[in-house]
């Protein structure tokens, strides 16, 4: 698969845990940065991301900050993006499975690097289901 990461300065170790993962899986990634432990803007690092998620130039982003949340807000500014807060294993299934997120959002500064590497393994292996949540994810979308 294609990915596209990006985070801020709260995110930058996890990061790199997370693209030696998918490296090693064989994924091809493309890396917004920051690469810098230095205080940054988060939204700066965010848009790039849900712009290839956006153009389909990926099939999914990750975008890292401390709480999840501004990278998330950000990213779901995006038309065609549907990104998920996650936290556990779990919420990252239903994600996948109920919402067809097509970006996985980490709060570095509430989880481990096992856990969120872990979160990205379950987000690139988990199909949406269809059926009843299609019409609902369909619904999500203004004009
Ligand atoms: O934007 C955020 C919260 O929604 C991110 O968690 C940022 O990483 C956080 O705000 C950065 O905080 P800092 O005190 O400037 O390191």
């Amino acid at each position: 698969m294609k990915i596209s990461i990006g985070n801020d300065h709260a995110g930058t170790d996890y990061k790199f845990e997370i693209i030696s993962y998918l490296e090693k899986e064989g994924h091809t990634v493309i890396n917004h940065g920051t690469d810098e432990n230095s205080s940054v803007d988060y939204p700066d690092f965010v848009h790039p991301v849900a712009e290839d998620v956006e153009k389909e130039n990926v099939d999914l982003g990750i975008i890292v900050c401390g709480s999840g949340n501004g990278a998330n807000m950000t990213a779901n500014k995006h038309q065609k993006v549907r990104s998920a807060l996650c936290w556990t294993k779990e919420i990252t299934e239903l994600a996948r499975q109920h919402n067809d997120a097509n970006v996985l959002s980490i709060p570095a500064r509430f989880t481990s690097k096992q856990q969120a590497v872990e979160m990205v393994k379950t987000f690139l292996n988990t199909d949406f289901e269809g059926g009843r949540h299609q019409k609902r994810v369909e619904k999500i979308a203004c004009s």
